[in-house]
């Protein structure tokens, strides 16, 4: 049975079961329930703290799980990721006071609070700057305000906390997490016998990736301007053309990606296509 770890609280834990879901796996009701199995699909979900998530895989105590690539990689375990999962966007960045920092350099002595120790300490000294790390839970963007750090790094992900707190962003963003799916690298990689299992689960998680990135366009269209259509709606394989019942005319479906949809649209009508309609992709294996 291949063991799943799921976050059971916080930014990622709604959306991660909400796409395990729609993969068409059984998620708990209750969210108090620590563990779950799914006897039709031989599958048991462990409900974690995100934070947690990596050690347990890294560890390989549980296959594969879900946590945020931030979360991975402050973690330092033999664990790598395997897809991404399109939500949870976030960016880790430096912030401090307004007007006090300009770049990385100038974090040379300083001390720096962040709840992401692990990635914060891999960042410096690769940068061979030398700041003093104080670990907080939560809440960093009050640390330099009262006066346990003087900047910060942080999840960013509107950027209102940093504002409320009168602090702005420096330097490059350190990192661009989004949710992930890892499993083990070390020894042996994940348990005996669970790669098919494994492979099951990420063409479903994909499948569901493309059904929420992409629509199905139909329209209609004179023949001999099928292959300039074309060009516009490629596919992922190729259209689909079928006759219509006016032999000058036919019909194209093609998978089309959601955000450039009224794009596409203007530009086919603009070309000639009529009949143009759009509708959504419940599910899809690609
Ligand atoms: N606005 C956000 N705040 C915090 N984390 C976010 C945000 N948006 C995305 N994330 C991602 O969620 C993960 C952190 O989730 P986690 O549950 O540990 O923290 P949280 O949502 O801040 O919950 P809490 O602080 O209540 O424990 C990270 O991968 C982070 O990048
Ligand atoms: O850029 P924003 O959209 O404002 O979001 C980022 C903020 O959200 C998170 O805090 P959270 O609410 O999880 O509290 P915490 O700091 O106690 O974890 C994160 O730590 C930032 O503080
Ligand atoms: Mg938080």
């Amino acid at each position: 049975m291949l063991r799943v770890a799921v976050p059971n609280k916080g930014s990622l834990s709604e959306a991660a079961s909400a796409m395990l879901s729609e993969a068409g796996y059984r998620q708990r009701r209750d969210t108090r329930e620590l563990v779950m199995i799914d006897p039709d699909n031989d599958i048991e979900f462990f409900f974690l703290r995100p934070r947690d998530i990596a050690v347990y895989v890294g560890q390989g105590t549980l296959d594969v799980g879900i946590t945020g690539r931030d979360l991975l990689l402050d973690a330092q375990v033999e664990a790598e990721e395997l897809l991404p999962l399109g939500f949870a966007a976030s960016t880790f960045r430096f912030a401090g006071p307004v007007g006090d920092f300009s770049g990385v350099d100038q974090l040379e002595g300083k001390r720096l609070a962040t709840s992401y120790d692990g990635l914060l300490r891999v960042y410096l000294a690769e940068r061979g700057v030398k700041a003093k790390v104080v670990r907080l839970d939560g809440a960093v963007e009050s640390s330099v305000r009262l006066g346990v750090a003087d900047a910060i790094a942080d999840v960013v992900e509107t950027g209102n906390t940093l504002k409320a707190a009168g602090m702005e962003i420096f330097g490059e963003p350190i990192l661009k997490s989004e949710a992930v799916l890892i499993r083990r690298t070390g020894e042996g990689g994940a348990a005996n016998g669970t790669a098919k299992e494994i492979e099951v689960l990420i063409r479903r998680l994909q499948g569901v990736l493309v059904a929420r990135q992409y629509v199905l366009m139909d329209y209609d269209i004179r023949k001999d301007l099928v292959e300039e259509a074309a060009t516009l709606t490629p596919g992922l394989e190729s259209p689909t053309v079928s006759p219509l019942r006016d032999s000058d005319w036919v019909a194209v479906r093609s998978m089309v990606p959601k955000r450039e949809t009224n794009r596409i649209m203007d530009e086919l009508y603009d070309l000639g296509a009529r009949a143009i309609l759009v509708s959504s992709i419940h599910a899809c294996r690609i």
